[in-house]
Protein backbone atom coordinates (compact mmCIF):
# COMPACT_ATOMS: atom_id res chain seq x y z
CA UNK A 1 0.00 0.00 0.00
CA UNK A 2 1.17 3.43 -0.59
CA UNK A 3 -0.44 6.57 1.00
CA UNK A 4 -3.01 8.50 -0.33
CA UNK A 5 -1.19 12.38 -0.45
CA UNK A 6 -3.10 14.70 1.55
CA UNK A 7 -2.16 17.55 -0.86
CA UNK A 8 -2.19 20.75 1.43
CA UNK A 9 -1.33 23.48 -1.08
CA UNK A 10 -4.02 22.02 -3.78
CA UNK A 11 -6.47 22.32 -0.39
CA UNK A 12 -5.08 25.83 0.03
CA UNK A 13 -5.88 26.92 -2.90
CA UNK A 14 -9.30 25.81 -3.12
CA UNK A 15 -9.94 27.10 0.37
CA UNK A 16 -8.28 30.75 -0.85
CA UNK A 17 -10.97 30.61 -3.53
CA UNK A 18 -13.80 30.25 -1.12
CA UNK A 19 -11.95 33.38 1.11
CA UNK A 20 -11.89 35.60 -2.18
CA UNK A 21 -15.51 35.21 -2.65
CA UNK A 22 -16.14 35.99 1.13
CA UNK A 23 -13.78 38.99 0.84
CA UNK A 24 -15.71 40.41 -2.23
CA UNK A 25 -18.95 40.64 -0.35
CA UNK A 26 -17.40 42.36 2.73
CA UNK A 27 -18.72 46.03 2.47
CA UNK A 28 -14.86 46.86 2.81
CA UNK A 29 -11.96 44.79 2.18
CA UNK A 30 -10.30 43.39 5.26
CA UNK A 31 -6.47 44.24 6.13
CA UNK A 32 -3.71 41.87 7.68
CA UNK A 33 -1.18 43.28 9.75
CA UNK A 34 2.36 42.11 10.33
CA UNK A 35 5.33 43.27 12.27
CA UNK A 36 8.69 41.73 11.88
CA UNK A 37 11.99 42.45 13.69
CA UNK A 38 15.21 41.96 12.44
CA UNK A 39 16.73 40.41 9.43
CA UNK A 40 16.62 36.38 9.68
CA UNK A 41 15.53 35.42 5.93
CA UNK A 42 13.50 32.77 6.93
CA UNK A 43 10.97 34.99 9.16
CA UNK A 44 10.98 37.34 6.07
CA UNK A 45 10.37 34.72 3.28
CA UNK A 46 7.48 33.74 5.93
CA UNK A 47 6.13 37.33 6.02
CA UNK A 48 6.59 37.91 2.35
CA UNK A 49 4.58 34.81 1.82
CA UNK A 50 1.54 35.77 3.75
CA UNK A 51 1.92 39.54 2.08
CA UNK A 52 1.18 37.46 -1.54
CA UNK A 53 -1.06 35.21 0.35
CA UNK A 54 -3.24 38.20 0.81
CA UNK A 55 -3.21 39.51 -2.39
CA UNK A 56 -4.32 36.76 -3.94
CA UNK A 57 -7.76 36.95 -2.02
CA UNK A 58 -8.10 40.70 -1.69
CA UNK A 59 -6.92 41.07 2.17
CA UNK A 60 -5.00 44.62 2.24
CA UNK A 61 -1.32 44.17 3.25
CA UNK A 62 0.29 46.41 6.42
CA UNK A 63 3.69 45.69 7.10
CA UNK A 64 5.60 47.11 9.78
CA UNK A 65 9.34 46.00 9.27
CA UNK A 66 11.50 46.99 12.31
CA UNK A 67 15.77 46.63 12.84
CA UNK A 68 17.16 43.96 15.09
CA UNK A 69 18.10 46.80 16.76
CA UNK A 70 14.44 47.85 17.68
CA UNK A 71 13.56 48.21 21.31
CA UNK A 72 10.73 46.63 23.38
CA UNK A 73 9.00 50.50 23.24
CA UNK A 74 9.37 50.27 19.04
CA UNK A 75 8.00 47.09 19.09
CA UNK A 76 4.80 47.93 21.61
CA UNK A 77 4.32 51.33 19.20
CA UNK A 78 3.81 48.83 16.13
CA UNK A 79 1.40 46.82 18.14
CA UNK A 80 -0.58 49.60 19.76
CA UNK A 81 -0.47 51.17 16.19
CA UNK A 82 -2.16 48.02 14.79
CA UNK A 83 -5.01 47.49 17.16
CA UNK A 84 -6.01 51.61 17.10
CA UNK A 85 -5.48 51.26 12.91
CA UNK A 86 -9.47 50.63 11.58
CA UNK A 87 -7.62 49.20 8.04
CA UNK A 88 -6.31 46.66 10.54
CA UNK A 89 -8.32 43.64 10.83
CA UNK A 90 -5.99 41.25 11.92
CA UNK A 91 -2.19 41.22 12.45
CA UNK A 92 0.60 38.92 13.62
CA UNK A 93 3.76 39.60 15.49
CA UNK A 94 6.68 36.81 12.83
CA UNK A 95 8.17 34.64 15.79
CA UNK A 96 10.91 34.32 16.97
CA UNK A 97 11.49 37.47 18.39
CA UNK A 98 15.22 38.34 18.66
CA UNK A 99 16.26 37.76 22.37
CA UNK A 100 16.27 40.80 24.25
CA UNK A 101 12.56 41.59 24.01
CA UNK A 102 9.73 40.31 26.02
CA UNK A 103 8.10 38.25 23.53
CA UNK A 104 4.81 37.34 26.05
CA UNK A 105 4.43 40.74 27.09
CA UNK A 106 4.35 42.05 22.91
CA UNK A 107 1.88 38.68 22.40
CA UNK A 108 -0.58 39.96 25.69
CA UNK A 109 -0.57 43.60 24.33
CA UNK A 110 -2.51 42.44 20.90
CA UNK A 111 -5.91 43.26 20.88
CA UNK A 112 -7.65 39.63 21.40
CA UNK A 113 -9.90 40.44 18.52
CA UNK A 114 -7.25 41.14 15.99
CA UNK A 115 -5.46 37.97 16.87
CA UNK A 116 -5.09 36.25 13.19
CA UNK A 117 -2.96 33.82 15.04
CA UNK A 118 -5.38 32.82 17.47
CA UNK A 119 -2.79 32.39 20.20
CA UNK A 120 -3.37 35.06 22.46
CA UNK A 121 -4.06 33.75 26.17
CA UNK A 122 -7.75 35.43 25.72
CA UNK A 123 -7.94 33.32 22.85
CA UNK A 124 -6.49 30.19 23.70
CA UNK A 125 -8.94 30.81 26.82
CA UNK A 126 -11.76 31.34 24.95
CA UNK A 127 -10.81 27.88 22.90
CA UNK A 128 -10.82 25.97 26.39
CA UNK A 129 -14.17 27.28 27.18
CA UNK A 130 -15.60 26.76 24.00
CA UNK A 131 -16.20 30.70 23.30
CA UNK A 132 -16.25 31.79 19.34
CA UNK A 133 -12.61 33.11 18.37
CA UNK A 134 -9.89 32.81 15.92
CA UNK A 135 -8.38 29.35 16.52
CA UNK A 136 -4.60 28.41 16.06
CA UNK A 137 -3.94 28.18 12.59
CA UNK A 138 -1.61 24.83 12.44
CA UNK A 139 -4.24 22.48 14.06
CA UNK A 140 -7.14 24.21 12.77
CA UNK A 141 -5.29 23.90 9.22
CA UNK A 142 -4.84 19.78 10.27
CA UNK A 143 -8.82 19.47 11.04
CA UNK A 144 -9.81 20.96 7.58
CA UNK A 145 -7.18 19.24 6.19
CA UNK A 146 -8.42 15.84 6.90
CA UNK A 147 -12.28 17.42 6.19
CA UNK A 148 -11.62 17.77 2.60
CA UNK A 149 -10.10 14.09 2.28
CA UNK A 150 -13.38 12.76 4.18
CA UNK A 151 -10.67 11.30 7.05
CA UNK A 152 -13.43 10.49 9.69
CA UNK A 153 -11.98 12.50 12.93
CA UNK A 154 -15.46 11.81 14.84
CA UNK A 155 -14.19 9.35 17.23
CA UNK A 156 -10.50 8.42 16.02
CA UNK A 157 -7.88 7.93 18.01
CA UNK A 158 -5.03 10.75 17.24
CA UNK A 159 -1.55 10.61 18.59
CA UNK A 160 0.05 13.91 18.50
CA UNK A 161 3.69 14.05 19.55
CA UNK A 162 4.95 17.47 20.47
CA UNK A 163 3.45 19.98 22.94
CA UNK A 164 4.63 23.49 21.53
CA UNK A 165 1.97 26.53 22.05
CA UNK A 166 1.46 26.54 18.19
CA UNK A 167 0.62 22.90 17.40
CA UNK A 168 0.77 20.42 19.79
CA UNK A 169 -0.81 21.96 22.87
CA UNK A 170 -4.09 23.71 21.17
CA UNK A 171 -4.36 20.96 18.85
CA UNK A 172 -5.62 18.65 21.86
CA UNK A 173 -7.89 21.11 22.49
CA UNK A 174 -9.50 21.65 18.91
CA UNK A 175 -9.61 17.60 18.65
CA UNK A 176 -11.67 17.18 21.73
CA UNK A 177 -14.40 19.51 20.93
CA UNK A 178 -17.43 18.04 20.60
CA UNK A 179 -17.36 18.86 17.23
CA UNK A 180 -14.42 16.89 16.18
CA UNK A 181 -15.46 14.33 18.89
CA UNK A 182 -11.41 12.48 18.66
CA UNK A 183 -9.68 10.76 21.64
CA UNK A 184 -5.96 12.80 21.67
CA UNK A 185 -3.12 11.44 23.37
CA UNK A 186 -0.74 14.07 23.28
CA UNK A 187 3.10 12.58 23.39
CA UNK A 188 6.22 14.78 24.44
CA UNK A 189 9.73 13.93 25.27
CA UNK A 190 8.39 12.39 28.85
CA UNK A 191 6.81 9.76 27.24
CA UNK A 192 8.05 6.43 28.18
CA UNK A 193 7.15 4.21 24.73
CA UNK A 194 6.10 6.48 21.96
CA UNK A 195 5.83 3.70 19.59
CA UNK A 196 2.69 1.90 21.83
CA UNK A 197 0.74 5.35 21.60
CA UNK A 198 1.65 5.98 17.79
CA UNK A 199 0.61 2.66 16.78
CA UNK A 200 -2.96 2.48 17.97
CA UNK A 201 -3.78 5.39 16.59
CA UNK A 202 -5.84 6.17 13.43
CA UNK A 203 -4.40 9.66 13.33
CA UNK A 204 -1.21 10.57 13.86
CA UNK A 205 0.41 14.10 14.07
CA UNK A 206 3.93 14.57 14.77
CA UNK A 207 4.95 17.91 15.49
CA UNK A 208 8.24 17.57 17.40
CA UNK A 209 10.68 19.19 15.42
CA UNK A 210 12.86 16.24 15.18
CA UNK A 211 14.18 15.10 11.79
CA UNK A 212 12.41 11.41 10.76
CA UNK A 213 11.59 10.81 14.18
CA UNK A 214 8.28 8.77 13.04
CA UNK A 215 9.11 5.47 11.83
CA UNK A 216 7.19 2.90 9.51
CA UNK A 217 6.98 0.19 12.37
CA UNK A 218 5.04 3.21 14.24
CA UNK A 219 2.31 3.60 11.74
CA UNK A 220 -0.65 1.19 11.84
CA UNK A 221 -1.44 0.01 8.60
CA UNK A 222 -4.11 2.61 6.75
CA UNK A 223 -3.88 5.11 9.61
CA UNK A 224 -3.68 9.02 8.78
CA UNK A 225 0.04 10.48 9.21
CA UNK A 226 0.45 14.87 9.32
CA UNK A 227 3.63 15.95 8.94
CA UNK A 228 4.09 19.51 10.43
CA UNK A 229 7.73 19.25 11.64
CA UNK A 230 10.19 21.40 10.05
CA UNK A 231 14.27 20.81 10.58
CA UNK A 232 16.91 22.53 8.61
CA UNK A 233 19.93 20.05 7.83
CA UNK A 234 22.97 20.93 6.30
CA UNK A 235 24.61 18.92 3.61
CA UNK A 236 27.65 18.04 4.43
CA UNK A 237 29.17 17.55 1.41
CA UNK A 238 27.23 20.35 -0.55
CA UNK A 239 26.92 22.78 2.00
CA UNK A 240 23.46 23.20 0.89
CA UNK A 241 20.87 23.56 2.96
CA UNK A 242 17.27 21.24 2.62
CA UNK A 243 14.06 21.17 5.22
CA UNK A 244 13.43 17.53 6.25
CA UNK A 245 9.87 16.38 7.94
CA UNK A 246 9.31 14.64 11.33
CA UNK A 247 7.88 12.32 9.35
CA UNK A 248 10.51 9.22 7.68
CA UNK A 249 9.90 8.75 4.34
CA UNK A 250 9.20 5.22 4.34
CA UNK A 251 6.08 5.89 6.28
CA UNK A 252 4.33 6.06 2.95
CA UNK A 253 4.66 2.73 2.61
CA UNK A 254 2.41 1.56 5.36
CA UNK A 255 0.15 4.81 6.38
CA UNK A 256 -3.25 5.16 4.43
CA UNK A 257 -2.90 8.66 4.14
CA UNK A 258 0.08 11.48 4.24
CA UNK A 259 0.12 15.22 4.77
CA UNK A 260 4.21 15.63 3.72
CA UNK A 261 6.17 18.49 4.78
CA UNK A 262 6.36 20.24 2.15
CA UNK A 263 3.08 20.45 0.88
CA UNK A 264 0.94 19.58 3.67
CA UNK A 265 0.03 21.17 7.08
CA UNK A 266 2.45 24.05 5.99
CA UNK A 267 0.35 25.94 3.11
CA UNK A 268 -2.49 25.17 5.03
CA UNK A 269 -1.86 27.13 8.02
CA UNK A 270 -1.41 30.19 6.19
CA UNK A 271 -4.88 29.40 4.57
CA UNK A 272 -6.14 29.81 8.09
CA UNK A 273 -4.43 32.49 8.64
CA UNK A 274 -6.71 34.19 5.84
CA UNK A 275 -9.53 32.92 7.02
CA UNK A 276 -8.93 34.05 10.56
CA UNK A 277 -8.91 37.50 9.05
CA UNK A 278 -12.28 37.22 7.30
CA UNK A 279 -13.95 35.55 9.77
CA UNK A 280 -12.75 38.73 12.17
CA UNK A 281 -13.46 40.91 9.33
CA UNK A 282 -17.56 39.17 8.85
CA UNK A 283 -17.73 39.42 12.40
CA UNK A 284 -16.79 43.00 12.49
CA UNK A 285 -19.43 44.07 9.50
CA UNK A 286 -22.14 42.15 11.36
CA UNK A 287 -22.02 43.62 14.62
CA UNK A 288 -21.10 46.94 13.27
N1 LIG B 1 3.36 34.73 14.53
C1 LIG B 1 3.71 33.66 13.83
N2 LIG B 1 2.74 32.93 13.22
C2 LIG B 1 3.06 31.81 12.49
O1 LIG B 1 2.17 31.13 11.93
C3 LIG B 1 4.45 31.45 12.37
C4 LIG B 1 5.41 32.26 13.02
N3 LIG B 1 5.01 33.34 13.75
N4 LIG B 1 6.72 31.96 12.93
C5 LIG B 1 7.20 30.85 12.12
C6 LIG B 1 6.17 29.75 11.98
C7 LIG B 1 6.42 28.84 10.80
N5 LIG B 1 5.22 28.90 9.98
C8 LIG B 1 5.08 28.28 8.75
C9 LIG B 1 3.97 28.45 7.96
C10 LIG B 1 3.89 27.88 6.69
C11 LIG B 1 4.92 27.13 6.18
C12 LIG B 1 4.85 26.58 4.82
O2 LIG B 1 3.95 26.90 4.05
N6 LIG B 1 5.80 25.73 4.41
C13 LIG B 1 5.86 25.16 3.09
C14 LIG B 1 7.24 25.02 2.51
C15 LIG B 1 8.40 25.20 3.38
C16 LIG B 1 9.01 26.57 3.15
O3 LIG B 1 8.88 27.09 2.03
O4 LIG B 1 9.65 27.08 4.07
C17 LIG B 1 5.29 23.75 3.08
O5 LIG B 1 5.23 23.12 4.15
O6 LIG B 1 4.93 23.31 2.00
C18 LIG B 1 6.03 26.92 6.96
C19 LIG B 1 6.09 27.49 8.23
C20 LIG B 1 4.37 29.82 10.52
N7 LIG B 1 4.87 30.35 11.64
Amino acid sequence: MTATILDGKATATAIKDELRARVAALPAPPGLGTILVGDDPGSHAYVAGKHRDCAEVGIASIRYDLPATATQQEVEAAVRALNEDPACTGYIVQLPLPAGLDEQRILELIDPDKDADGLHPTNLGRLVLNIPAPLPCTPNGIVQLLRRHNVPINGAEVTAIGRGTTAGRPLGLIFTRKSENATVTLCHTGTRDLAAHTRTADIVIVAAGSAALLTRDMVKPGAAVLDVGVTRIVDETTGKARLVGDVAPDVAEVAGYLAPMPGGVGPMTRAMLLANVVDLAERRSTNA
